[in-house]
This record gives structure tokens, C-alpha cells and sequence, in this order.
């Protein structure tokens, strides 16, 4: 199976909200790709119609080449973390796992594994619903490893992390793509991504603004290659904000 996203002209509606007017994009097996843009931008809706969570009103979304609701075993074909809040608080983090574990046919073994490789193998057995933010995010990362998938698609995936999380998470993310996986993580830390995604796409208002490589970006924008993500983001996005004053300078 191929480790990609395709998205292909999707356009999605909410009442009289336009979320998706005409986003395509690839995301590719290898690298880290960086999904940014302002708030309400269309990222989430993009990830959520990727799923099959959201019906776009045109356009495609394929995972590995098919739709995501063709997939028999979907964990072992991509792994998300969309909401790091959704879990049954009385659960611990390793009953959470064996719920979803078991509904995929995954053995028990595995959760173990996750739990180890999220840093949450001490807390293993504390309900998740007492878990601060950072420790839900690496919740939400074991879950998204359970099937071992080859693509990952992460939705702020550094939000709540402490430094130590944050240098973690950074780690992680890099070892994924340099095992060939497709990654695909939205993050308003411009500077968190310019340490680890090759490739961006950044949207405004539903629309693709950029799909290119950090460098070429970069080499784009007034200061150079030795210019910062954060400032082309803010070139190409000035006139793409909802809401002006969350970024302005
Ligand atoms: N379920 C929904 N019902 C109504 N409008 C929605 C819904 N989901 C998203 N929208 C609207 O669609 C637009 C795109 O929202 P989306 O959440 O995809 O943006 P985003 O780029 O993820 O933003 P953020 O950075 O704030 O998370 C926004 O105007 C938002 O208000």
C-alpha cells in the first residue's frame, strides 16, 4: 500500500460557512509535512473529511490510494490524533487501548508497546480522565501507533506538552517519517515545525496558499534561507486571517 494523502479539490460547506473551497494536496512517504494556518483556516475539517468524519460536498480524499471508509483494519493504515479530549475518563490509559486494541484484532502485547513508546508506561494503569493535557496527547500518539500505520495525521500534537514532551514529541516525529511513514501534523509553532517538517502546505480561508518544501519557502520569502518559517507564514497569510488579531504583530 502506498504511504500517502491524497486530498483532490475538496469543497465543504457548513450552513452558509465556507470550511474547504478547492484544497488538494499530497502528503508523501519519508518527510514530515506541516499543515499551518490561521484559525478556522479549513486544517481540522481537511483532517476530519480525510477520516470520513465530515462529508465534503465535492472532491476526493484517499489514504494510501482508497477512501478511509473502505479500509478494513483503518489503524493499520492510519493512525490521527484529532481530539486529545475524547476518551471515557474512567478508563485507564491502558484499558483505553485495550478497548480499541481489541475492536482492530490487535493483541494486547502491542498496547504495551505503545504505552513504552508514548512515555505513559509508569501511568499505565491511572484513569485517563486525571491526565493533564500533555499526558492525553501522548494518549492519543500511543493510539495512533497501535497499528503500526504508514501514514500518521496529528492535529497540534504539541499542544500542553512540557519542554521534555516537546523535545519528545519533535523526536518522535522525525523517527516516523525516517522509518518511510507519511506524517502530517498541523501546528500554529512555527518555529516547532521549521525543526522538523521538509514540506508545508499552508492554508486561509479553505484555500491552499503554499505546497511546497521548507527550503524552496524559504529561499522564496525576503530574508532568505536564513529567514524563518514563521515569517513567510506571515507573508503568505496576511490576507488569509479570520481573525486578524490572533496574529497580529
Ligand atoms: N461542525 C462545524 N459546524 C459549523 N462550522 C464549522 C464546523 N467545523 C468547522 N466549522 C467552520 O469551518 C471553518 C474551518 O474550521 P476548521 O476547524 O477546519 O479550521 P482550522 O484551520 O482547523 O482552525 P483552528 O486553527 O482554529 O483549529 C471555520 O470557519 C469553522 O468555524
Amino acid at each position: 500500500m502506498e504511504s500517502t494523502i491524497e486530498v483532490s479539490d475538496l469543497h465543504k460547506r457548513y450552513g452558509r460557512t465556507v470550511a474547504l473551497d478547492g484544497v488538494s494536496f499530497t502528503v508523501r512517504p519519508g518527510h514530515v509535512t506541516g499543515f499551518v494556518g490561521p484559525n478556522g483556516a479549513g486544517k481540522s475539517t481537511t483532517m476530519r473529511v480525510v477520516l470520513g468524519l465530515a462529508a465534503p460536498n465535492a472532491g476526493t480524499a484517499l489514504v494510501g490510494g482508497v477512501p478511509y471508509r473502505t479500509l478494513r483494519r483503518p489503524l493499520t493504515h492510519v493512525g490521527a490524533l484529532l481530539d486529545a479530549g475524547a476518551l471515557q475518563p474512567s478508563r485507564s490509559a491502558r484499558n483505553h487501548l485495550l478497548w480499541l486494541a481489541h475492536s482492530q484484532g490487535f493483541a494486547a502485547r502491542r498496547v504495551d508497546e505503545v504505552l513504552e513508546q508514548a512515555g505513559l508506561g509508569e501511568v499505565r494503569r491511572r484513569k485517563a480522565g486525571g491526565f493533564s493535557l500533555g499526558m492525553r496527547q501522548r494518549l492519543g500518539i500511543a493510539a495512533a501507533l497501535l497499528g503500526d500505520p504508514p501514514v500518521l495525521m496529528l492535529d497540534e500534537p504539541f499542544n500542553g506538552l512540557d519542554p521534555e514532551g516537546i523535545v519528545w514529541m519533535r523526536g518522535l516525529l522525525g523517527t516516523l517519517a525516517a522509518e518511510g511513514r507519511a506524517v502530517l501534523v498541523s501546528s500554529h509553532l512555527m518555529s516547532e515545525l521549521q525543526h522538523i517538517a521538509a514540506h508545508v502546505v499552508i492554508v486561509g480561508r479553505g484555500r491552499v496558499l503554499a505546497d511546497t518544501t521548507v527550503s524552496e519557502l524559504l529561499a522564496a520569502t525576503p530574508g532568505g534561507s536564513a529567514g524563518s518559517l514563521e515569517d513567510a507564514y506571515f507573508a503568505l497569510t496576511r490576507d488569509a486571517v479570520e481573525f486578524r488579531g490572533e496574529v497580529a504583530r
